[in-house]
């Protein structure tokens, strides 16, 4: 953990050495500047190059060292000042990633050169913060504030040939970034270097700036709901207009300081980790990720090209993996074939803007289209993509036993479905496992990889990594109906239909829980995914329609709460935005505006009059308490189950698949922050009201952990060690 110095020519080249991604700990920056102050006032070192072992230049912050008190006294501040104010040529070589606080030490060299492949962005917004040694002082100054702002609202990593565009590299090389970077140095020896030195810089002047700045933190608003660093970052931003630059980097740890003090980047650092850590995975067996090695997937196929199987297709030769494509006509393969064209071209000219066309075929899988199963025979992986019906799916794996090889793996990408029935039906249960992705799956992150009883390591092993492949966050989960995302998701909607009976109105409810920070109310979700869908497994269940159990009471199902009213919708043909109405009308079917339906007021008053319902309107607290405690409690169930293995694969999965807002770090980190015994207590408040709803009886283990104070989120995998005999 140091920085290494050697001389090449009359050039000191200084390297970061921090594994895996040079982070800036307190002794890396220590270590950086001694090298520094040696290399400059050393005679025989006329330029100093700064660059990173291992081919990355420096992720920047050691994130880890966040919160801890003897971290300052070396502050990168101080080096980057060092660097910039040094009057020799300083060139930043970029290999890899120059990210946060390794582009701001970027920034305070005079010169950068990258590696074409390489990214950089300050990216602190992702993790609750702020560039704060001097990135947001430094980027406008260089590049002007519409595009700083984008990168540091956004927290983009932008590709270098992006990055030459907007200024911010000098040069871009295909190899030897490190000599060209020293061919650099000695290139502009001699040259004046004030104009080099951002910090002493004016920032570009840009008509209507003041609405320019209005415009973006009303956008920031809307699009990340609650999220406070977005809004620092225009406010430290802004501060270059009227601040000079050391001033402005004094705002910059004001900020930061006031940001730390509203637990979000704790949150999101939390959820940062989170997800590095969901991929060390474990089985309740002992099994280990890093005791199997997954088996390399050469070729995969997609059966079925609905809109889960295009994205699936679209993902793999994303990932560079030639993918065959199957469906069961001649018809629904040219509309797949179509559709996945049109999503890989939109991917080609992705790498277009990222300057990789020059990679053979264009750096995509082949995609080859058949109707014939047989065509099967010898890919490492088959991906089954077909609709949610049991029949059909063992059906497919029945004839993919004979037809695939003996090694390969079969897959299913169910929503919901047990795992363990549809390998039953196979010659090789031990290779068969759910990956569940979510949709659209081309774009959203997560997969829940759904281990059965007698899926060997190897399977799991290979479906991980081929997660991580496809650049997704996989979380290894067990087999239950729903899994863990949907099996959660039910009670949630479940106190969602009771509000609605109760006297809210759908846009109240999403208008409570968009406020919370979720990137869509619980009412809008619905009517995107279907309520058809839900309608028709509460029928195969008897729940509703000519099965439902005759002379049932409506509101009641077993002797538990039940809520008809999503049946009601379906019946008058309602099914969400496919049908242009459901709990919101939209402006045609299939159209995206919901707007408030009367109807709808008219249809739940009416509901409320019949079943003589007494109206009660719930604020948005109680509306926002009632659903996510209610999504909470079973979270807790589903950790006594053992089927995820900790409360941060749960935060994971909804901050990834569900647009729960990472800056409150996922619904356990929060329920953690609320309290274990407060959540507690309103669980066992709600449930003594109503006796009929089991869904909201406070869990084992959330009573367990209450009742020893609600211990931190890191200790909860040992309480859970020894809450069940099933783990
Ligand atoms: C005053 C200061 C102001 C400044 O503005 C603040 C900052 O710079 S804030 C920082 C702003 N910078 C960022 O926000 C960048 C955050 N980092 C990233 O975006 C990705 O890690 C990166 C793209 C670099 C590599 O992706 P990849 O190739 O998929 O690999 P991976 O993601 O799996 O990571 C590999 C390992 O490295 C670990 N680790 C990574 N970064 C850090 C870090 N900064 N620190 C510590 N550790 C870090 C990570 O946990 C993992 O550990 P493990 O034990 O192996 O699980």
């Amino acid at each position: 953990m140091a920085a290494t110095r050697r001389l090449t020519h009359s050039v000191a080249v200084i390297t970061l050495n921090n594994p895996p991604v040079n982070a800036l700990s307190y002794s890396l920056r220590r270590s950086i500047i001694k090298e520094f102050v040696d290399a400059s006032k050393d005679s025989s070192v006329e330029a100093i190059v700064l660059c990173g072992a291992n081919g990355k230049f420096c992720a920047g912050a050691d994130i880890k060292e966040f919160g801890s008190t003897s971290v300052d006294s070396v502050s990168l501040n101080h080096i980057n000042d060092t660097i910039e104010s040094c009057k020799k040529p300083v060139v930043a070589a970029i290999e890899g990633v120059a990210l946060g606080g390794g582009l701001e030490l970027a920034l305070s060299c005079h010169y950068r050169v990258a590696n074409v492949q390489s990214l950089v962005g300050l990216p602190e917004v992702l993790i609750g913060m702020i560039p704060a040694a001097g990135g947001t002082q430094r980027l406008p100054r260089l590049i002007g504030i519409p595009a700083a702002l984008d990168m540091i609202v956004r927290g983009r990593h932008v590709p270098a040939t992006e990055a030459l565009q907007l200024g911010i590299l000098d040069e871009v090389v295909k190899t030897n970034t490190i000599d060209a970077a020293v061919q650099m140095a000695m290139k502009v020896l001699g040259q004046p270097l004030e104009n080099r030195r951002l910090g002493t810089l004016p920032v570009q002047a840009i008509p209507n700036v003041d609405t320019f700045l209005d415009t973006a933190v009303k956008r920031a608003k809307g699009q990340f709901r609650g999220a406070q660093a977005p809004l620092a970052c225009i406010e430290a931003v802004k501060a270059t207009l009227h601040l000079p630059f050391l001033k402005g980097v004094e705002n910059e740890r004001v900020l930061t300081a006031s940001l730390w003090s509203t637990g979000q980047p704790q949150a999101q650092q939390y959820a940062f980790f989170s997800e590095r850590e969901v991929g060390k995975w474990t089985t309740p067996s002992g099994g280990k990720w890093d005791k199997v090695p997954p088996k390399p997937i050469q070729t995969a196929a997609v059966i079925g090209l609905g809109t889960m199987g295009r994205g699936i297709v679209t993902s793999l030769s994303k990932a560079n993996i030639p993918v065959i494509a199957i469906e069961q006509d001649a018809k629904q393969l040219d509309q797949g074939r179509q559709a996945v064209n049109a999503l890989l071209d939109r991917e080609v000219e992705k790498l277009k803007l990222q300057g990789k066309t020059s990679v053979p075929g264009n750096g995509l899988g082949s995609v080859k289209f058949t109707v014939d199963l047989g065509d099967l025979h010898s890919v490492d992986l088959i991906i089954e993509a077909v609709y949610e019906n049991m029949q059909l799916k063992k059906e497919i794996f029945r004839k993919l036993s004979s037809i695939a090889k003996p090694d390969a793996f079969l897959c299913t990408n169910t929503s919901g479905l047990n795992v363990d029935e549809i390998a039953s039906v196979t010659n090789r249960p031990q290779q068969v496992i759910g990956t569940h992705f979510f949709s659209p799956a081309n774009i959203m992150r997560l997969l829940e990889v759904v281990r059965g009883q007698k899926t060997s390591l190897t399977t799991i092993a290979t479906a991980m990594s081929l997660g991580k492949t496809l650049g997704k966050v996989a979380v290894l989960v067990g087999n239950c109906p729903l899994f863990v995302g949907n099996r959660m998701l039910g009670p949630y909607l479940e106190q969602v239909n009771y509000l609605l009976e109760e006297g809210s109105y759908p846009e109240e409810i999403d208008q409570a829980l968009e406020e919370f920070g979720f990137a869509m109310g619980p009412c809008r979700m619905m009517d995107l995914a279907g309520l058809d869908v839900g309608w028709r497994s509460r029928m195969e269940q008897g729940l509703t329609g000519t099965n439902a159990p005759p002379g049932a009471p409506v509101r009641q199902r077993n002797g538990k709460r039940y809520s008809p009213l999503a049946d009601l919708l379906c019946e008058s043909g309602r099914f969400g935005q496919k049908t242009g109405k459901g709990w919101y009308q939209y402006e045609k079917a299939g159209g995206r505006i919901a707007k408030p339906d009367p109807w709808v007021r008219d249809f739940l008053d009416k509901y409320r009059r019949t079943h003589q319902i007494a109206r009660h309107q719930a604020n948005s607290q109680e509306i926002q308490d009632r659903c996510m405690f209610a999504l909470i409690n079973e979270g807790f169930r589903v950790l006594e189950d053992s089927i995820a293995s900790g409360p941060e694969d749960i935060d994971v999965i909804y901050n990834n698949g569900y647009g729960f807002p990472k800056h409150r770090g996922g619904p356990m980190y929060y329920a953690a922050n609320v309290g274990l015994p407060k959540v507690l207590s309103t669980l066992e408040n709600y449930s003594k009201a109503n006796p009929d709803v089991p869904s909201m009886k406070p869990a084992f283990l959330l009573r367990k952990l209450a009742a020893v104070g609600g211990p931190p989120i890191k200790e909860w995998r040992t309480q859970l060690g020894n809450t069940s005999s099933k783990l």
